[in-house]
């Protein structure tokens, strides 16, 4: 048997210089800028411009660029009428998944890879008004026009509850979405990649990796955490629960990660962000049932929080319907799914790994007459 890498775990792939996750320091570079930095000094938007362009924007680039994302800020009238005609009790995902669909079919340079850059400009400065109208739209609410008078993360929350949020849920909410947008090879930017190594466009490539996150082993954990602190209830009973759900060898959401062993990067950030939020909610037993499950898990096993353990919490305490939170994570992520395409499109190999075969032996259709076949002349070098 091949040495076979399941879940492609330990794989180095390919190389890439959009960000780097070091287990060993527990860091997270973003184009050499260490996570926790970028999300305490820097606008969403100018990680964004970070994660396509190599650098900070300089002030004149920054006020472009939010000029830029006011214009393309409203959700197209067949986006909207598209969305208007799912039921609302679709998984937002999937909402989400179809309306990026849409936007690639609205684009007459779909097929355009040197456009790559404006498409990937494009879908982030419209995913919040597609996030925030499913979450109105699920509750029977009218869409909200966008404010320019608002920067990226505060029109987002206008746009979603109608409402001015207060200064410190539009940190949160910002430091939130620093921390969510980049994550080298994860599950869903590795799908963009594969998607865009066959030469696809990059809304296919997007909308592929929308489904990827959507799973709970991924980006639908911070939905699932949520349901894990409903199931909960309060904090005194944090450690029966985990108990008993590690004894019917359940998975606890928001726990482990593939490479981080000792703890996940982004979790002290988000965390802290998550400890403002309930001082300004006034929320305190959401953190007591955090602490207690933490605790209920270091207990019995090395298993630490990843960064959805606190987000989703925290998207909570701001007012999210649950199956919003991954959704929000798409709005995120959908920036380091755009710089990998378009490094994947600049040095391409098509992605296609092998497989070792453990099926039934070759055997014959009953009753094939074999000089009916026509002869093959191929020589087979390589099986799997
Ligand atoms: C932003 C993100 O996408 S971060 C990831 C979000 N996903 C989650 O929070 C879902 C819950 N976590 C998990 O399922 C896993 O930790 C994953 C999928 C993230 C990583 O998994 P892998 O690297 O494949 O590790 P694997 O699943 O093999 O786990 C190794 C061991 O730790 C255990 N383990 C890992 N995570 C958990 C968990 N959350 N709850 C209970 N046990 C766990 C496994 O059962 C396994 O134990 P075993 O060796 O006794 O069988
Ligand atoms: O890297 C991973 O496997 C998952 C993750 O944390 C992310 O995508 O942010």
């Amino acid at each position: 048997m091949a040495d076979i890498k399941k879940g492609l775990a330990g794989v180095i792939a390919d190389t890439t210089e959009i960000s780097k996750v070091n287990p060993d320091t527990n860091s997270l570079l973003y184009r050499g800028y260490p996570v926790q930095e970028l999300a305490l000094t820097q606008p969403f938007e100018a990680v964004a411009h970070l994660l396509w362009h190599g650098d900070l924007p300089t002030d004149e680039q920054l006020a472009a660029l939010r000029a830029k994302e006011r214009e393309h800020r409203a959700l197209p009238e067949n986006v909207k009428k598209v969305m208007d005609a799912l039921p609302t009790t679709a998984h937002p995902m999937d909402v989400v998944r179809t309306a990026v669909s849409i936007v690639g079919a609205n684009d007459p340079t779909t097929e355009d890879a040197s456009a790559d850059l404006e498409k990937a400009f494009r879908l982030f400065a419209v995913l919040p008004a597609i996030v925030s109208y499913e979450q109105r739209r699920r509750n029977g609410q009218e869409l909200v026009e966008p404010r320019d008078d608002l920067d990226y993360a505060a029109n987002f929350l206008w746009m979603s509850f109608g409402e001015e949020a207060d200064p410190v849920v539009v940190e949160a909410f910002n430091q939130s979405m620093v921390l969510y947008a980049e994550h080298s090879f994860n599950a869903s930017t590795f799908t963009a990649r594969v998607i865009t190594s066959t030469l696809a466009d990059l809304y296919s490539a997007v909308t592929g990796a929308i489904g990827a996150l959507k799973g709970h082993l991924h980006g639908g954990a911070n939905e699932a955490v949520m349901q894990v602190f409903e199931e909960v209830g309060s904090a005194d009973r944090a450690d029966a629960w985990l108990q008993s759900a590690l004894d019917e060898k359940r998975k606890i959401m928001g726990f482990g990660h593939r490479v981080y062993k000792n703890g996940d990067s982004r979790v002290p950030t988000m965390r802290a962000a998550l400890e403002r939020l309930v001082e300004h909610y006034d929320r305190p037993d959401m953190l007591e049932i955090y602490r207690a499950l933490e605790q209920a898990m270091a207990d019995r096993k090395p298993i630490k929080p990843n960064l959805d353990f606190p987000s989703g919490p925290a998207y909570a305490l701001i007012g999210f319907d649950v199956p919003i939170f991954t959704p929000l994570f798409v709005a995120a992520r959908v920036t380091g799914w755009t710089a990998h395409i378009i490094e994947q499109r600049a040095n391409n190999a098509l992605i296609r790994p092998l497989s070792e075969y453990v099926g039934v032996d070759e055997r014959h259709v009953p009753g094939i007459d074999a000089e009916a076949l026509p002869e093959d002349t191929s020589t087979i070098e390589e099986t799997e």
